[in-house]
C-alpha cells in the first residue's frame, strides 16, 4: 500500500494486492475456466469470449468499441462476429483507424454481452478476467483516505458516476468487487445510449467486504476478505465517499458535474442511503427508481394493449412477486400512478393500495408477518380483506394468483422458473382480456418464465415482457408472440443525461415521473395493440433522448433547471419542446475521432 500511495495508485486498483506468482496463477485459472464452462456450462462460453474481445477494444481504442456498439446496421451487412475476429487479429492500431466503416455494429446484438445478461457472467468471474483497470475502488479500508484519493483519478471532469457496492448484482446474490462489472455495463450504455463522454464516466466500487463464503475463501479474489460492514460503519464509508466525489467534482464554477447512479445495493440499504442523500446530492438509485419508470410505462402500455384508456389504469389488478429494492419501488410508483389518476388525495393514495398483492419468499404479504419490513409494511394486505379472498399470509404464489385472477402478474424475484405451469394456468382465470406478464429477474436464467413457457400456456392474447432479452416466439399459427424487453435500460441512460444538461441539483419525483410517462407514450397505437410495448433496442439512443428532453423539460418547470454550460437557466426556460430535443442531441458524443492535422488540398 505504501507503494500505491508513494505512485497515486490508491483506488485506481482493486484491494487486494497480488504477488506475480498470485497475478500467474489467476490468469492460468482464468484460462482453464473457460474450458469448464465450455464442458459442463450453463453459461455461455461463447458470450464470455466475445466480452473479452470487446473489453480488450474498450482498453485500446474506445472510439472505435462505441462506435462499434452504437451505429444500427452492421446487421445487413456483417451479420457475424468476424469483425470483431479481425479486430482482435489486427496488429495496428492504425489499420483500425482507417477502416471504421468495416467496424460497425449494432447495438442490439452486443448490448445483452456488454450489459444483461453476459454482464452477469462477467462480475461471476471478475477477479479472473481483469486484466486493466477501470473505474475507482473505495474500500473499507480507505477510510480517511478517500478525500485525498479521489484526486488519484485522471480526468478533471466526471459527468457520471455509476456506484456498487456488489451486495445484490442482478439476480445473482452478493459478488463483493467483482460487481464493477455492471458498473462499468451501465456506462457503456450511457455511452451508447445517452451520448455520454465515454472520458468523463466513472465506474465505481465501494468494497466494504462480501458475505458469500466462496469468495471469502478464494485466494484469487480480489476485494478485501472480510464480512461486510454494517450499521453505522457501513453508512460511514459511503457517506466519505459520497463527500469525496463531491468535493472533487463539485459544479458551479468549472461546470464540471457528477452524478451517481446506485446500482445493485440490497434493499435494506438501497431505500436508506436514497433517502439520506437524494435531497443533498444530485444522484438516483436505478432499481429502485429507474426500474419503477420502467414498469410504469409497461403497466400503462398493457391497458392501452386491451384497447382501453389509461384512465382504467387504477381498475388493474397487480400480483408482484418479489418485495426487494426493485419490487417496493415499482409498488410505490405504480400506486402513486393510480392515485394521481384518481384524484390525487389522500382517499385516492389509500384506495390504490387495494390494487395490489404481493408474494414474496414467505409468500402472501398480510398485516399477520412477523417482523415486517417497514418499506413494505403498506402492500401487507388486512387478513379480513384478504380472507373474504379466500387467501391468508402466506399463501402461494399460484394460489393467489388463482383467487385473485390478476390483469398483471409480474416478477421482481430473482427466482428463475417462479411462474411456474401451474402459476400460468391459474392465469388462464384472469378476467383481463389480454393479461400481462412481466418476468422482470435478471439474467435470463433468473426470469420467472420464458416467453415461450407463457404463449404456450396462455396463447398468443397476452402482453409478455422479460429484463433481459429473449426472441421472439412463433406461435406457429403465422402469428408472433412480441417478447419486450423491460429493462430499466430505456430510462438510466435519460435520466442521468436530462439532469446533466438541466444542470439541476436533484433529481425530483416529477423528473422521474416525465421519463416514465416519455417512455410509455413512445410506442404507437398500432404497435402497442400488437403487445409491442417497449421499444426494440436498436432505438434506444433514440428513445434516450427524448427521456432527456422530457426529463429537462420538467427541470425547468419546476424551477429546478439552473443550466448547463453556456445554456444557462434564463436561455433554458426560453426553449420549446422541439428546441430542448435539438439542445439534447447536440450534446450527445458522437464516437468520432477529432481530426489533428488539417491538410491544405
Ligand atoms: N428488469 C429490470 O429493469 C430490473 C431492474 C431491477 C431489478 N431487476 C431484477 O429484479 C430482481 C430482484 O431485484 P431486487 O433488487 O429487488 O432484489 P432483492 O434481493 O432486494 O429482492 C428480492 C425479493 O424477492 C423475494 N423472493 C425471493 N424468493 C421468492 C419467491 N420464491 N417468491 C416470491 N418472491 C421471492 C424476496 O423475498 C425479496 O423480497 C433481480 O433479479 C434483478 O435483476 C430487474
Ligand atoms: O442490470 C440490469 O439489467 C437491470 C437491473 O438494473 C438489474 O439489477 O437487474
Ligand atoms: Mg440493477
Amino acid at each position: 500500500m505504501t507503494e500505491r500511495d508513494r505512485l497515486d495508485l490508491r483506488g485506481l486498483l482493486p484491494p487486494t494486492v497480488m504477488s506475480s506468482e498470485q497475478q500467474i496463477e489467476r490468469f492460468m485459472v482464468d484460462l482453464k475456466r473457460l474450458e469448464v464452462h465450455a464442458r459442463d456450462g450453463p453459461s455461455d462460453p461463447n458470450a464470455l469470449a466475445m466480452w473479452r474481445i470487446l473489453n480488450r477494444l474498450h482498453d485500446r481504442n474506445e472510439t472505435m468499441y462505441y462506435k462499434g456498439l452504437m451505429s444500427s446496421d452492421l446487421g445487413r451487412h456483417m451479420p457475424d462476429v468476424r469483425w470483431l475476429k479481425w479486430v482482435w487479429t489486427c496488429p495496428h492500431h492504425k489499420a483500425i483507424r482507417h477502416m471504421p466503416d468495416v467496424l460497425i455494429a449494432k447495438i442490439a446484438e452486443y448490448a445483452p454481452i456488454v450489459y444483461t445478461p453476459t454482464v452477469g457472467l462477467v462480475c461471476q468471474n471478475y477477479s479472473g478476467l481483469f486484466r486493466r483497470p477501470r473505474g475507482m475502488y473505495f474500500s473499507a479500508a480507505d477510510r480517511g483516505e478517500m478525500m485525498s484519493m479521489v484526486y488519484n483519478w485522471p480526468a478533471d471532469q466526471v459527468d457520471m458516476i455509476v456506484v456498487t457496492d456488489g451486495s445484490r448484482i442482478l439476480g445473482l446474490g452478493d459478488l463483493g468487487i467483482q460487481g464493477i462489472g455492471i458498473a462499468i455495463g451501465k456506462l457503456d450504455l450511457y455511452v451508447a445510449a445517452a451520448g455520454m463522454n465515454p472520458q468523463r464516466v466513472l465506474p465505481v466500487m465501494i468494497d466494504v467486504g462480501t458475505n458469500n463464503e466462496r469468495l471469502l475463501k478464494d485466494p484469487l479474489y480480489l476485494g478485501l476478505q472480510e464480512h461486510r460492514l454494517d450499521g453505522e460503519e457501513y453508512v460511514e464509508v459511503v457517506d466519505e465517499f459520497m463527500e469525496a466525489v463531491f468535493t472533487r467534482w463539485p459544479n458551479v464554477i468549472v461546470q464540471v458535474l457528477d452524478l451517481p447512479q446506485f446500482e445493485d445495493f440490497q434493499s435494506k440499504w438501497a431505500f436508506k442511503l436514497l433517502q439520506r442523500y437524494r435531497n443533498i446530492y444530485r444522484m438516483f438509485n436505478d432499481d429502485v427508481q429507474g426500474t419503477a419508470g420502467v414498469a410504469i410505462a409497461g403497466l400503462l402500455g398493457a391497458v392501452r394493449a386491451q384497447g382501453k384508456p389509461l384512465i382504467d389504469f387504477p381498475k388493474m389488478k397487480i400480483v408482484v412477486a418479489g418485495a426487494g429494492s426493485a419490487g417496493i419501488g415499482v409498488l410505490n410508483a405504480a400506486r402513486k400512478t393510480m392515485a394521481r389518476m384518481l384524484g390525487n388525495n389522500e382517499y385516492a393514495f389509500e384506495s390504490a393500495r387495494s390494487q395490489f398483492w404481493v408474494v414474496d419468499a414467505k409468500g402472501l404479504l398480510t398485516e399477520e408477518r412477523d417482523n415486517i419490513d417497514p418499506d413494505a409494511l403498506p402492500f401487507a394486505r388486512k387478513v379480513k380483506e384478504i380472507g373474504r379472498q379466500g387467501l391468508r399470509e402466506g399463501a402461494s404464489l399460484e394460489e393467489v394468483v388463482r383467487q385473485v385472477k390478476p390483469d398483471v402478474l409480474l416478477g421482481l424475484s430473482a427466482v428463475g422458473g417462479l411462474f411456474s405451469k401451474e402459476v400460468l394456468e391459474a392465469l388462464k382465470c384472469s378476467t383481463s382480456t389480454r393479461p400481462a406478464i412481466f418476468a422482470m429477474s435478471n439474467p435470463t436464467k433468473n426470469a420467472e418464465c420464458t416467453p415461450e413457457e407463457a404463449f404456450s400456456v396462455l396463447g398468443e392474447n397476452i402482453i409478455f415482457a422479460s429484463g433481459s432479452p429473449f426472441k421472439d416466439v412463433d406461435l406457429g399459427n403465422g402469428h408472433i408472440g412480441h417478447c419486450n424487453q423491460g429493462n430499466n435500460m430505456y430510462l438510466f441512460p435519460g435520466i442521468g443525461l436530462g439532469t446533466l444538461l438541466s444542470g439541476s441539483r436533484i433529481i425530483s419525483d416529477g423528473m422521474l415521473q416525465a421519463a416514465a410517462e416519455c417512455l410509455a407514450e413512445y410506442m404507437t397505437e398500432e404497435e402497442v395493440l400488437k403487445g409491442i410495448i417497449f421499444p426494440p433496442i436498436s432505438r434506444i439512443r433514440d428513445i434516450t433522448k427524448k427521456v432527456a428532453a422530457a426529463v429537462v423539460k420538467e427541470a425547468i418547470e419546476e424551477d429546478l433547471a439552473e443550466g448547463y454550460r453556456e445554456m444557462d437557466a434564463r436561455e433554458l426556460r426560453k426553449l420549446n419542446q422541439e428546441e430542448i430535443e435539438t439542445y439534447v442531441q447536440n450534446n450527445m458524443w458522437s464516437p468520432e475521432y477529432p481530426t489533428l492535422v488539417y491538410k491544405k488540398d
